[in-house]
C-alpha cells in the first residue's frame, strides 16, 4: 500500500506574524520530529460537507473552554456540551484540540467524536502532517486549515487531509488568501471575521470574501466564522453563507442548547 503523498517542504513559519506566529511556533516545536507519513488512504466521506450543505443555514457549534482574546470561558465537558449543541441543532460540532490557548485537548475530540451523531472537526493550528493523522485517527470528519499558516503549502496540506478521508475547513481573512484557497481547490471555505495576528473581529470580512468566491464562480461550501453572538449578527451572511461557525457566544452561555437555538432563530 502507497504512503501517499510525500512528506511535504518544511512550512516557513517565520513568516507568520502576531499571537498566531507565537502559537503556530509552539505547535511546529511540539511535532518536531513526529513521523510525517499518512499510511494507506482512506475512504472519504464527505460527512462535514454533506452537514453543512443542508438546506438553509448550518451551525457549526464549538467546544471552546478558553481563547487567549478571552481568556478562560467556560469549564465545559467537552461531551455534554458537544451533546447540547446537538440537540439545540448544530449540524455539526467543531472541537479546540490545541492546550495552552485554548485548553484543548485530543480526549476532547475522541469523547466528541464517539458520543455525538453529528461530524466533529479538529480545529488546531496544523503545521504538520502527523496532525492530519491524529485527526483521522480519532474520527474527527474534518481538519481546519489556515492559509495565514500554510501559505503555498495549503493544496499539499488539502491533498493529504483528502488522503485521509479528512474534509478541511480552509480558512483565509482577506483576498489574497481567498485567492490561494481557490486556487488550491479547496471544496470548503471558512471566513475568519477575526484577524489572528491582532485578535480584532470585524464582521464585514465574511460577506465581503464571500461574495467575491462566488463572483469568481466557486460553488463550494462557504462558512463564515468568529464573532457572531446574537441572530441580528447573523443577518448579513444568512443569505449568503452555507454556514456559521461560533464557539465563544456559545460556550458561555451557561445553556448551550438554548443558546444554539436561540441564535439560529431566523
Ligand atoms: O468564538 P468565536 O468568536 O465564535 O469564534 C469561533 C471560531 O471561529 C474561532 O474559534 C476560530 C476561527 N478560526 C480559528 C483558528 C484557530 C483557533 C480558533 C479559531
Amino acid at each position: 500500500m502507497s504512503d501517499g503523498p510525500r512528506p511535504p517542504v518544511p512550512l516557513n513559519l517565520d513568516r507568520v506574524p502576531g499571537v498566531l506566529g507565537r502559537i503556530v511556533h509552539e505547535r511546529a516545536a511540539d511535532y518536531a520530529g513526529a513521523d510525517p507519513t499518512l499510511g494507506g488512504a482512506r475512504p472519504r466521506t464527505h460527512r462535514f460537507e454533506a452537514a453543512l450543505r443542508q438546506p438553509g443555514l448550518s451551525l457549526i457549534a464549538e467546544v471552546k473552554r478558553a481563547s487567549p482574546s478571552q481568556g478562560a470561558i467556560a469549564p465545559l465537558d467537552p461531551l455534554d456540551a458537544a451533546l447540547a449543541y446537538q440537540a439545540g441543532g448544530a449540524r455539526a460540532i467543531s472541537v479546540l484540540t490545541e492546550p495552552r490557548h485554548f485548553d484543548g485537548t485530543a480526549q476532547a475530540l475522541r469523547d466528541v467524536v464517539g458520543g455525538v451523531a453529528v461530524p466533529a472537526l479538529r480545529k488546531d493550528f496544523v503545521v504538520h502532517p502527523a496532525m492530519l493523522r491524529e485527526a483521522a485517527e480519532w474520527g474527527a470528519s474534518a481538519a481546519l486549515l489556515m492559509v495565514s499558516v500554510l501559505h503555498e503549502a495549503t493544496a499539499e496540506y488539502l491533498h493529504m487531509a483528502h488522503h485521509l478521508g479528512l474534509d478541511a475547513l480552509v480558512e483565509v481573512h482577506d483576498e489574497r488568501e481567498l485567492d490561494i484557497a481557490l486556487e488550491a481547490g479547496a471544496p470548503i471555505i471558512g471566513v475568519n471575521n477575526r484577524d489572528l495576528t491582532t485578535l480584532h473581529i470585524d464582521l464585514a470580512v465574511s460577506p465581503r470574501l464571500i461574495r467575491r468566491a462566488r463572483d469568481a464562480g466557486f460553488t463550494g461550501v462557504l462558512v463564515a466564522e468568529s464573532g457572531y453572538r446574537t441572530p441580528q449578527d447573523l443577518g448579513s451572511v444568512r443569505e449568503l453563507a452555507d454556514a456559521v461557525l461560533v464557539g465563544s457566544s456559545l460556550a458561555g452561555s451557561g445553556d448551550l442548547t438554548r443558546a444554539a437555538r436561540d441564535l439560529m432563530r431566523a
